[in-house]
């Protein structure tokens, strides 16, 4: 049986639900976030992307060459992220040299353990790290300022056709492993799911 990205969708719409749809994002939108609650996502999230820009780089490592096109090109857009995190930190007088709080460390560790396992899993992870961001910043529509610009970082139409991009490796190379396999990817997408969700969770909490 072969399995898709699409299907891990469809089979755990709950769950990605719940990793793509919360009070933080709605409240952004609405212009109710509270500066506390924004800034700690703006710094946690700096320290997030660090840590995933070295996972785009293990994933490339492994990755089959007709898929370095793809990676390459994120891992040029991670560039200007970081350099983006760190002006937009400027701007609101955040300092970046903090420590990370559990979740990002547990989002973190688990990244780095996905070295270990075969590339098929890695590029779904890829995948689904990239579309909790795509969907989670798209679906609220147009957000007040000054959330506009964070929202169109992931949500513009350049991302989402990078995060479909990403989706076909990950289709592609999972058509042809085992079921083993499937199952193991199918755990990353449930794991990747929950830190997610947990992650806005942690940035909301900032204000009580
Ligand atoms: C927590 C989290 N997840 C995903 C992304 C998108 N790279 C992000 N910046 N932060």
């Amino acid at each position: 049986m072969n399995l898709t990205c699409k299907q891990l969708l469809q089979n755990h719409t709950q769950t990605w639900h719940e990793a793509t749809v919360h009070t933080f994002i709605e409240q952004c939108k609405l212009g109710t976030i509270h500066p506390q609650q924004f800034n700690t996502w703006l710094v946690q999230d700096y320290l997030f992307v660090v840590d995933f820009t070295r996972m785009v780089g293990r994933v490339l490592a492994i990755a089959p060459p007709d898929h370095f096109d793809v990676i390459l090109a994120g891992l040029a857009a991670l560039k200007d992220e970081l350099n983006w995190f760190k002006e937009k930190a400027a701007q609101r007088e955040l300092n970046l040299d903090v420590a990370k709080q559990p979740t990002c460390i547990q989002y973190c560790e688990y990244m780095h353990t996905l070295a270990t396992m075969p590339y098929p899993v890695q590029a779904t992870a890829f995948w689904a790290i990239e579309l909790a961001y795509n969907q989670g910043w798209q679906l609220p529509g147009v957000m007040v300022e000054p959330y506009t610009e964070f929202a169109d970082r992931w949500g513009n139409a350049g991302f989402t056709e990078y995060v479909k991009l990403l989706e076909h490796q990950a289709d592609e190379v999972l058509q042809t492993a085992s079921e083993n396999v499937h199952q193991q990817a199918q755990e990353a997408f449930l794991r990747v799911a929950t830190f997610e969700k947990d992650f806005w969770q942690m940035a909301f909490n900032a204000a009580q």
